[in-house]
């Protein structure tokens, strides 16, 4: 892929080996693979302060964070598989107890962290910016979480989603989930997965042809 030239100003003062090496290394691994330990409370707080250095149009922080960790998980989890229940009656119940079960048990790392986007509508600043400095926040609170040694997983779903759900969570009017964050020390160390080729996806922009119809 041919890459234009850039000015030696333009670059870095000093490239960071460890850096570049973390984000090429850094895998998701599944909320059932994250065992303790999780964060402490002082390594929490500064992964959370390290999460919200982002970028964000008009400074407005429109995200926040809802933490789930210790007995609360299993609280939840019989909230959300109570509210699955009822939100299914017509469902086979073989089928509802099922996926109740899974509900129940969403959140078997040490620490989950909801990142929840909370969009300011009185700005001009457009909400899909705003949500998107929601996500910035999810994906830099994983390369935090690497930095002090632990692994996590950025995920959705049904509890994301689903309103009855998303009011157990804490949620409130406006608000939505922009993440489920699951923080914990991996069992195992993920292997790689497929990725894209970055050169395909990749377009180098060029003056139209006047002359092309
Ligand atoms: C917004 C968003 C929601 C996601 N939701 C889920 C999910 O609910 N379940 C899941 O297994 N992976 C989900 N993923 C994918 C994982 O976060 C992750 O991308 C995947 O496991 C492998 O990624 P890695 O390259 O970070 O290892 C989601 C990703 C994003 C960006």
């Amino acid at each position: 892929m041919p890459v234009p030239p850039s000015s030696p100003s333009a670059r870095p003062s000093a490239p960071s080996d460890g850096w570049l090496d973390a984000m090429a290394r850094r895998r998701s691994v599944p909320a059932a693979g994250l065992a303790e330990p999780g964060p402490d409370e002082a390594t929490l707080q500064r992964m959370l302060e390290l999460a919200t250095r982002v970028p964000d149009h008009a400074m407005l922080a429109p995200w926040r964070f809802i933490v789930i960790g210790g007995e609360a998980r299993g609280r939840l989890g019989a909230l959300l598989a109570e509210a699955y229940r009822a939100g299914n009656p017509d469902m086979a119940p073989e089928r509802r107890e099922k996926f109740a079960g899974i509900m129940s048990r969403l959140f078997p790392a040490p620490l989950a962290v909801v990142v929840v986007s909370r969009p300011n509508r009185e700005t001009m600043i457009p909400v899909f910016e705003q949500e998107l400095s929601a996500g910035a926040v999810c994906m830099n609170l994983l390369h935090a979480a690497h930095g002090f040694g632990f692994s996590g997983i950025w995920v959705t779903g049904w509890a994301a989603t689903n309103t009855h759900a998303q009011r157990l969570l804490g949620l409130v009017e406006g608000e939505k989930v922009a993440g489920i964050v699951h923080l914990g020390t991996a069992r195992e160390a993920p292997g790689e997965r497929p990725r894209p080729d970055v050169g395909e996806r990749t377009a180098f922009w060029s003056a139209p042809d006047p002359a092309a119809p």
